[in-house]
């Protein structure tokens, strides 16, 4: 079990993360925020590469400063960022980690070999990745993240990048990665962890806001999610009213998707089941940025969202 025990963390005199308290078993855990929340601040710190400002990290017990080189041995970590010679390929990129690592000649090709094919890179093995694309380069990146076989896998907004079908063969990977480790992975794209991750960590204002399974982080707007068609003239005073998770202009008026927190609900509102990209637009909702939005674009239709999904 890693373990994180009353963290904080500064920068100077800016307080990144407070008070975090988490432990993580066997299974996948999405960590979701918009950007700036601190997701990349508390992988650094559970990779064992950010110390924290106060608290503890302990895996199985230890503290992972203690255990360092042990607990170092037991981790897989995939940057937002990784370094690479472009003229590299990704075998000889694969096989030089894994020296670094201290494998041998031939354990390090069959399992560099191994994850490539993973990773669906096994016919593009010995090509320079200068030639790959932003999805392609990320796939390294996770296959050389497992090159250990670690027990504890953190990866950084590894979807990046990734087109659609990329993003699917990843979703699946996890899973499996998941049920022998553990895997945490940062993002800010819903898709990416709903179907995957046992648990979702959602961070907010430096702390943990929610860490749970996905039902149970939707069920937070069981009830109080809704969707009708408001006339033209009504808009602009139905935003105000309601914090809004998605609108449509139509020729009709607006399609609303919206949260009610009140008892009253009105006959042509149609209860909706709430979706976890509901909550996080809920709870990351801002209403000084859609106020001023709204004012620059009072008429201008949002468009649908992935999945079909009014925005
Ligand atoms: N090295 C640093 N020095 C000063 N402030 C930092 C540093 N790294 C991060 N911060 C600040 O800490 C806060 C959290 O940043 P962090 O990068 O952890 O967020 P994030 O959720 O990972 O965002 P992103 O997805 O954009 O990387 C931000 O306000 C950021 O400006």
């Amino acid at each position: 079990m890693l373990t994180v025990h009353a963290v904080s963390r500064r920068y100077g005199n800016d307080l990144a993360l407070e008070g975090i308290d988490l432990s993580f078993e066997n299974g996948v855990y999405g960590l979701l925020a918009p950007n700036g929340a601190g997701k990349t601040t508390l992988l650094k710190m559970l990779a064992g590469l950010l110390p924290p400002s106060e608290g503890e990290i302990s895996y199985e017990g230890k503290s992972i400063a203690a255990l360092d080189e042990k607990y170092r041995m037991q981790l897989g970590y995939l940057p937002q960022r990784f370094g690479y010679y472009p003229s590299d390929t990704p075998l000889k990129y694969m096989q030089y980690l894994a020296a670094i690592k201290g494998m041998g000649r031939k354990e390090a090709l069959e399992r560099s070999e191994l994850l490539l094919e993973a990773v669906a890179l096994g016919e593009v093995k010995r090509k320079k990745m200068k030639t790959f694309s932003g999805g392609m380069i990320q796939r390294v990146g996770i296959a050389q993240a497992l090159l250990n076989d670690p027990r504890v896998l953190i990866l950084d907004e590894p979807t990046g990048g990734l087109d659609p079908k990329e993003r699917a063969r990843f979703r699946s990977l996890l899973t499996k990665l998941g049920r022998e480790r553990i895997v945490i992975l940062s993002t800010h794209v819903v898709s990416d962890v709903e179907s995957v991750a046992n648990e979702i960590v959602l961070l907010k204002n430096g702390r943990v806001f929610a860490k749970d399974k996905p039902e149970d982080i939707c069920a937070m707007l069981a009830g109080k999610v809704y969707e009708t068609k408001v006339p033209d003239t009504e808009a602009e005073a139905f935003r105000k009213n309601y914090p809004i998770l998605a609108e449509r202009g139509e020729a009709d008026g607006w399609q609303m998707r919206f949260v009610s927190e009140g008892e009253k609900t009105l006959p042509h509102w149609e209860p909706m089941k709430p979706g976890l990209e509901d909550v996080f637009l809920y709870v990351y909702r801002d209403r000084e940025r859609q106020t001023a939005e709204q004012r620059l674009f009072p008429r201008e239709p949002v468009g649908v969202g992935e999945g079909g999904r009014l925005r």
